[in-house]
């Protein structure tokens, strides 16, 4: 194959790999659409009736090839990060909110808005959903540092409710590395008001021996290395 041909054919995976990943993100929009108004929803109950059959007609094809739990999905990079059905930021999960996060300065910034499938106390986000940002948040700021690790700890204070259709903005940073051990800080306050803390966490992530790494993600990484390579 010259190289020519060769650059098309590579462009043209390329390109229905992005193609592939748009289309994930746009069903993943639809979904947490579906998700919001279904929770949201006051529609007579023949139409709830009505719904729930026309949603079971079209997740029926969904179903016909999936993958199982040591198979990462194939628009997904592990080792490159792309994580597209990852519960808290992936563009595919149906009920990630989802969560952006960027780098300003060394500080990992968050931006998500909750809606109402995330509602715990009225009219705020359930303190679980809080936890759950956090601990994605502290993460990232663990793995950018370059000091991955799990999560081993995580401890969150409550000093505000956080409320339901307001833009949020969390942050996250790390505060100490000590050995196998990266602990992290972090916050959730509104946009508008980023000086008022209304969660703050604390968590302790441990990097992994490479034996436990192997034993906890071996069949998956091996698994992402074949089929990148096939
Ligand atoms: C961008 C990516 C974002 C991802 C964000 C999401 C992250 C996650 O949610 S991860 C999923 C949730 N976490 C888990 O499932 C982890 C489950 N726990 C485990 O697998 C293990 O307990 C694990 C790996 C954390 C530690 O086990 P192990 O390596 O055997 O611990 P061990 O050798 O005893 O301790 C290693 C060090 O960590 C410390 N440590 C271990 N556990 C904890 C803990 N819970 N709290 C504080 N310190 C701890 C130990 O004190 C020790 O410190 P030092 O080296 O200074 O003596």
């Amino acid at each position: 194959m010259s190289d020519i041909d060769n650059g098309r054919r590579l462009r043209a995976v390329d390109d229905g790999l992005l193609r592939r990943r748009e289309a994930i993100a746009d069903l993943g929009d639809a979904l947490r659409l579906l998700i919001e108004n279904a929770t949201a929803t006051e529609a007579p109950t023949e139409e709830l009736i009505r719904a729930a059959e026309r949603i079971r007609r079209a997740a029926a094809p969904l179903g016909e090839r999936v993958r199982g739990r040591f198979e990462s999905a194939a628009a997904d990079d592990l080792l490159g990060g792309v994580r597209l059905y990852n519960p808290v930021t992936g563009a595919g999960s149906a009920f990630a909110p989802p969560l952006e996060i960027s780098r300003e300065d060394g500080l990992a910034v968050g931006t998500c808005t909750l809606g109402l499938a995330f509602e715990g106390p009225p009219s705020y986000a359930h303190g679980g959903v809080s936890a759950m940002l956090l601990d994605q948040m502290l993460g990232y700021a663990v793995s950018v540092s370059g000091h991955p690790g799990m999560t081993g700890r995580l401890d969150t204070a409550y000093r505000r409710p956080v409320p339901l259709h307001t833009p949020l903005r969390l942050t996250a940073e790390v505060a100490a590395i000590e050995g196998r051990r990266v602990t992290a800080t972090g916050t959730i306050a509104t946009a508008d008001e980023p000086g008022e803390v209304l969660v703050e966490a604390t968590g302790v992530f441990v990097a992994l021996r490479a034996e436990q790494a192997q034993r906890l993600f071996g069949p998956v990484i091996g698994r992402n290395r074949e089929s990148r390579a096939g």
